[in-house]
């Protein structure tokens, strides 16, 4: 028997010619009866390497013609499949006349999370294998199905549980003889749908909604439908033209730039020498969340699901008890979704979760996550019992969104051991992780949180000690223009529909009505911008000698606070309603208030809302790299991809600012920046400057212009 090896992404180009070279061989050997293809490693393959595709020396269009030729074999050719079989590497399994999979092995075709499609024929063989409601499901999303799965679905012949290439040779010698006609995708029929055409129409426009903006999934749905409509040669040929269109396009240097840079992150490192290289993480066999607000409860149920016991602390009975209930509907919900229900996540064992109210429990505990309010004489008061609580190597970290960590870990006589875990709401989907390490915090510290991301299958990304730290500090002027764009007299329907259009999942009004507009003011009340702590004769629209908006301010006086009061930007149907109105009352009182201030509305075209907006975040942006706040350019994007519903197919906002051109985002923001001078937010960072001064370097190369990262530790 010949067995031929493939192996994940060692180098696509030899593997291809080794596939090539020992399939003719076995065809001309009479002594070979049957071939099983396999990979090396445990792995299958996890398809072609990605950096070919923007490599000038592409080889990708050689795959098709070797899965067309594995399956025009004259002798069986069996894949054995195990660890992955993913894009071009389930393409070769679908050329082959059987697939055999361990039951640990994961099957996808995820070329459109990289903004392409299965371009070796698989949206021409899988919809034939499958049927096209999976198959497109499955090729428009890009998921990775478990084997139990797929053996459901008939991708696979068989599963097995000991070693899957014995089973494959068994299973080859078995079919030797045996027709293979019936057994070649290519010449299947694709299974009919009762009405295809209203089907894949109705396809269409949930692919177009679900994509927002991102074009390879409607350019997938399209080669599938090719499938339905021509013979398999033609379809083949569509796939290919569809392929270089998504190859050709921005979106898909985009989305393979996202893939490298969630990879980046991990490999993390601080100004001051510390980094993932040299720091182990600590074990965290059991963990505490203080605080069963919305943020405590995502948290619990996140650790829950990861299957880390945890204590859940609230100040009193009535929060403890309002806190479990919310919590335990949210495990029963995330259960469902889990094989094994309930079951699986154990989660009425209080082994497993407590609750308490009792502060001395926390004694055992390896890290606890304290998600209070963002208060810091409460978070000080908190932490200073910790300190003294906890046993001596327990990580003490805090879910501020914005505040001080070295304040906080000041309270505590272990500062080494403090550190900021930002989780974004809800906790339990979300996928980012902002890691916030503060003047004394330990590389060990920054390693178990990385660690702990890692356990919640999240993204963690390191990043230093700053108001806002990355992720908020970029969004306070991105909000500030929005804000100041419905002053200058647009609405919050115009602005949300720009950044919406862009491909932000929600735009800025709406994101403020939903997380609640009396976060925002408490906190500005707390700095001393509103309130009654404001000195008597500040300017309505100044602070400090800068430009202020008090709209969002005046809104809470009104009792706006957004969806849970049914009021904010925007009307809804009851207090806690989702669907966003016009709400006329908004728009007179956004007139009476410009007539007040003596401000002339002026019509705001799409261009300025979002040069506006996305311009001064990315601004910001370059003034956390310079200042060292956070490693590279590809951080900032992993969070604001992760955490912000930023579009992936754009790649994170620094990534946007490289394709637009440095000199034009330095141009537009010198122009508004002329235009609003007491906007600090619109002036032009050095290192942006910088960066066009030297020529606008590649995003890559951005770092090495800074000449000494200056450390806020
Ligand atoms: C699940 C994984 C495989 C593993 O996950 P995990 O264990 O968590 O490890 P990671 O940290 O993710 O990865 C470890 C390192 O490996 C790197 N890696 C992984 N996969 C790839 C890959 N496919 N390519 C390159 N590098 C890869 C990863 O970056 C890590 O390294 P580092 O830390 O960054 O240094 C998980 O990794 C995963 O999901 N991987 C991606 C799988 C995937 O998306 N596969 C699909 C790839 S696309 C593909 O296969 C397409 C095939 C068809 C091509 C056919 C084209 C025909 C066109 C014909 C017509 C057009 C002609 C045009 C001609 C012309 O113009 O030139």
């Amino acid at each position: 028997m010949e067995l031929l090896s493939l192996t994940v992404n060692s180098n696509s180009l030899a593997v291809l010619q080794a596939l090539e070279d020992g399939l003719k061989k076995a065809d001309a050997d009479p002594s070979v009866k049957a071939v099983m293809i396999c990979g090396e490693n445990g792995k299958f393959s996890a398809g072609a390497d990605i950096r070919g595709f923007s490599s000038p020396k592409r080889h990708g269009g050689a795959l098709g013609p070797i899965v067309s030729l594995i399956e025009s074999s004259e002798k069986p050719v069996v894949a054995a499949i195990e660890g992955v079989a993913l894009g071009g590497g389930l393409e070769v399994a679908l050329g082959c006349h059987y697939r055999i999979a361990h039951v640990k092995a994961w099957m996808g075709l995820p070329e459109v999370t990289l903004g392409l499609l299965p371009g070796a024929e698989g949206t021409q063989r899988l919809p034939r294998l499958i049927g096209v409601p999976t198959a497109l499901d499955m090729i428009t999303t890009g998921k990775h199905i478990p084997a139990t799965e797929a053996l459901k679905l008939g991708l696979v012949d068989e599963i097995v549980e000991e070693n899957t290439i014995e089973a494959a040779i068994r299973l080859a010698n078995k079919v030797i003889g045996q027709p293979l006609g019936p057994r070649r995708l290519s010449l299947k029929p694709v299974p009919k749908v009762p009405n295809m055409e209203a089907f894949l129409r109705e396809a269409a426009v949930k692919v177009k909604q679900q994509a927002r903006g991102c074009l390879a999934p409607e350019l997938c749905l399209q080669a599938v439908r090719a499938a339905t409509e021509t013979p398999f040669a033609e379809g083949v040929r569509r796939e290919r033209e569809l392929f270089r269109v998504l190859l050709s396009s921005g979106q898909a240097q985009a989305l393979q730039y996202a893939f490298f840079a969630e990879r980046a992150v991990h490999r993390w490192a601080t100004p001051a020498g510390a980094s993932w290289s040299s720091a182990a993480p600590q074990p965290v066999c059991k963990a505490a969340v203080i605080g069963l607000g919305t943020m405590g409860r995502g948290i619990v149920t996140s650790l829950v699901k990861a299957s880390i016991p945890v204590v859940a602390l609230e100040q009193d009975l009535e929060y403890l008890n309002k806190g479990r209930k919310a919590v335990m509907l949210l495990l029963e919900r995330e259960a469902m979704k889990m094989e094994g229900g309930a079951q699986s996540l154990d989660f009425h064992n209080p082994a497993r979760l407590q609750f308490t109210v009792d502060f001395d429990l926390l004694h055992d505990v390896d890290l606890v996550i304290e998600a209070v309010f963002e208060n810091m004489a409460l978070k000080k008061e908190i932490f200073h019992k910790l300190s003294k609580i906890c046993k001596p190597g327990a990580l003490l970290c805090t879910n501020t969104s914005a505040l001080n960590i070295d304040e906080i870990a000041s309270a505590t006589s272990r500062p080494q051991q403090v550190i900021g875990t930002h989780f974004f709401s809800p906790a339990h989907v979300m996928r980012l992780l902002e890691i916030i390490y503060g003047r004394h915090t330990s590389p060990t510290a920054i390693a178990t949180a990385m660690q702990l991301a890692k356990t919640l299958k999240k993204v963690g990304v390191v990043v230093g000690n700053c108001f806002g730290f990355v992720g908020n500090r970029m969004m306070f002027p991105y909000v500030q223009q929005a804000v100041f764009l419905l002053e200058e007299g647009s609405r919050p329907e115009a602005v949300d529909q720009v950044l919406e259009d862009f491909g932000f999942k929600i735009g800025p009004f709406r994101m403020s009505d939903l997380a609640g507009l009396d976060v925002g003011w408490r906190s500005r009340q707390g700095q001393g911008l509103t309130g009654p702590s404001l000195p008597a004769g500040t300017p309505a629209r100044q602070r400090q000698g800068q430009r202020y908006s008090p709209l969002p301010d005046l809104l809470c006086e009104h009792g706006r606070f957004g969806q849970k009061t049914a009021k904010g930007w925007y009307q809804y149907e009851k207090a806690g309603g989702r669907t966003a109105t016009p709400d006329p009352w908004l728009h007179s009182f956004l007139s009476r208030y410009r007539d007040t201030h003596g401000i002339k509305a002026r019509f705001i075209d799409q261009e300025e809302i979002l040069e506006r907006c996305l311009f001064s975040l990315i601004n910001e942006g370059f003034a956390i790299l310079a200042e060292g706040i956070a490693s590279g350019p590809e951080h900032l994007d992993v969070i604001y991809i992760n955490g912000y519903g930023w579009p992936r197919h754009r790649g994170g906002p620094m990534f946007y600012a490289s394709t637009v051109g440095l000199p034009r985002v330095l141009d537009k923001l010198q122009k508004y920046s002329e235009a609003h001078p007491d906007v600090p937010g619109l002036r032009p960072s050095a290192f942006l400057k910088k960066l066009v001064a030297v020529g606008n370097p590649p995003i890559k190369e951005w770092m090495s212009y800074l000449s000494q990262q200056s450390s806020k530790l």
